[in-house]
């Protein structure tokens, strides 16, 4: 047997995408959240994924309700966008932290300092990060263009990396909370893992 054939394939993942707007919700605009959601997991990630999408209003129980659900259904992670800024409406953390069983502060932390390199509004945000049983939810920002900056962070000239993105530190925090092993292409985004967490799949 060749040692290719001995290693286990990467195992399916459910995935949660929760885009969180009013205008997209009721038709005033498209919505480009799910699709920009959708297409950069597919391209970060090796394991088959299950996705699980909602396009609902800035309705703070609808919010909870939605993730609640996604995290009884299997979903390990689940990604929002939209609803974290300061306006009256914008009640996605709220209804995030509603359903916390822990808050995870590094992430929302990190998505700021990432922001500031696009744009000085970034500190506007108010995105948190928890965990529910064994589910991470992570709020990312409403403007389509920020998920891909948010998740992959920011790169040098030479391709190097300038700011992680948060997605570097998704998979080892999913591995602790017992979801399955995520793996990621390290051109899109190179996850880290302590060397003693690292297994090796076709
Ligand atoms: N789902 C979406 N599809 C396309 N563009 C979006 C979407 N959500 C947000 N945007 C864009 O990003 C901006 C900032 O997002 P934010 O979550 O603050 O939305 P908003 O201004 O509260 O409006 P709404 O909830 O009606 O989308 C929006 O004003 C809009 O231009
Ligand atoms: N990476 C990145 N982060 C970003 C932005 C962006 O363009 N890129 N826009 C910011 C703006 S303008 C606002 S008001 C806040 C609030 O997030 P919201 O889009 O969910 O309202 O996110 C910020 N974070």
């Amino acid at each position: 047997m060749t040692e290719a054939a001995a290693l286990p394939a990467p195992e399916p993942v459910r995935i949660g995408i929760v885009s969180i707007s009013d205008r997209a919700s009721r038709g005033a605009y498209e919505d480009r959240g799910l699709p920009a959601l959708r297409d950069w997991l597919t391209r970060a990630l090796l394991n088959p994924l299950d996705f699980q999408a909602r396009l609902i209003a800035d309705e703070q129980e609808q919010i909870s309700t939605t993730l609640t659900e996604l995290a009884d259904a299997g979903c390990s992670l689940i990604l929002t966008t939209g609803g974290t800024g300061p306006a009256p409406r914008d009640v996605t953390p709220e209804a995030t932290l509603a359903v916390a069983d822990k808050v995870m502060p590094g992430f929302g932390e990190q998505m700021r300092r990432i922001g500031q390199h696009f744009v000085p509004t970034a500190i506007l945000s108010r995105q948190v990060a928890v965990v529910r049983g064994k589910s991470l939810i992570i709020n990312l920002p409403g403007q389509p263009k920020a998920i891909a900056e948010t998740l992959e962070g920011l790169r040098a000239d030479d391709g190097g990396t300038l700011v992680p993105g948060i997605f570097a530190a998704v998979p080892y925090c999913i591995d602790l909370i017992g979801g399955p092993y995520l793996e990621t292409v390290d051109a899109v985004c190179k996850a880290f893992r302590p060397r003693n967490a690292i297994r090796h799949t076709r």
